[in-house]
């Protein structure tokens, strides 16, 4: 693979020309393939010069598979997702009851890095409540719906029901205030424990759609568009949740989170995501996914 190809001005200008003229991206890129560029490097001169150029609705067209050309079409009915109302530089998001920090954001992937989320007794409170009922972490099974011990996962875990306790709907709520998604379309908070050693190998938190299980696992409030993670401890080494597409590392800090959004099931939304091994102590954290629709 060539990593030294440069995306030069003649070349913006000859993307912005083609999507101008309504070509579709897949095709620019496999145009830009068969001139021997890397997938890699095409793919994101194709998004950079994109967003540069027709700002960042085109971008989401990309993603979205259709062709800038009908970019207005879909700003008149933007898919929406789960998205904090963050104002241009604010270092604090006021919420109806609490006030969080704004650490760090990006737009592709679509990540936001929050602090004090969770007080640090609702953490230990939820620790408490958890601790009884957890056993080693399955993963939904694409192909069947099921779900099945994975070495992939090295975690032990436990799912609370919707509302389960005052302090999951307390939570809850304050899911859906950040997020400004309905409680109903959350699954129940997942809590996860990892020992030394245990990790959770990168995926997506979507369903892949082509599996033969999706119908399942879709009938039950549609796809996932979003993950909130929560920290309930701070483990004494390892156990950052990596992005491995951009090289990210979010640092597992007792009550921060981290919010990470997918707007079409596919890895165009860079959110591969693991947790990467715990190297000394534990590592608490709490999960939720928003789904499109109500999640029964
Ligand atoms: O533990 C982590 O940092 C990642 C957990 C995760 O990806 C998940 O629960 O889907
Ligand atoms: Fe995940």
């Amino acid at each position: 693979m060539n990593v030294q190809q440069t995306i030069t001005p003649e070349l913006r200008a000859w993307i912005v020309a083609q999507a101008q003229a309504g070509c579709q991206p897949a095709d620019v890129l496999n145009a830009m393939r068969a001139s021997g560029w890397d997938e890699q490097v095409a793919m994101t001169a194709l998004e950079d010069t994109l967003e540069a150029h027709l700002g960042r609705p085109a971008v989401e067209a990309l993603q979205q598979g259709i062709s800038p050309g009908a970019v207005a079409a879909q700003l008149a009915q933007p898919q929406r997702l789960p998205e904090p109302a963050l104002e241009a530089g604010a270092t604090t998001l006021q919420l109806p009851d609490r006030e969080v920090q704004v650490l760090m954001q990006m737009a592709l992937p679509r990540v936001v890095v929050l602090g004090g989320f969770l007080s640090h007794e609702e953490c230990d409170a939820l620790v408490a409540l958890a601790n009884p009922r957890l056993s080693r972490s399955e993963t939904v099974v694409n192909a069947t719906g099921g779900s099945e011990v994975n070495s992939a996962r090295t975690s032990d875990g436990m799912f609370f029901g919707r509302g389960e306790h005052a302090l999951c709907a307390r939570i809850e709520q304050r899911i859906a205030d950040l997020l400004r998604w309905p409680v109903i379309n959350g699954e129940g908070l997942q809590v996860l424990r990892y020992r030394p050693g245990a990790q959770y190998l990168p995926h997506h938190d979507y369903f892949d759609p082509a599996q033969p299980g999706a119908p399942t696992i879709l009938s039950r409030g549609g796809q996932r568009l979003g993950t909130l993670l929560m920290y309930l401890n701070t483990p004494e080494r390892g156990g950052a949740t990596t992005f491995p597409d951009v090289g990210l590392e979010v640092a597992p800090i007792k009550g921060n989170a981290v919010f990470f959004s997918y707007s079409r099931p596919s890895p165009t939304t860079r959110t591969l995501h693991g947790g990467a091994p715990v190297l000394a102590g534990e590592k608490w954290v709490a999960t939720k996914w928003l789904r499109e629709g109500e999640f029964h």
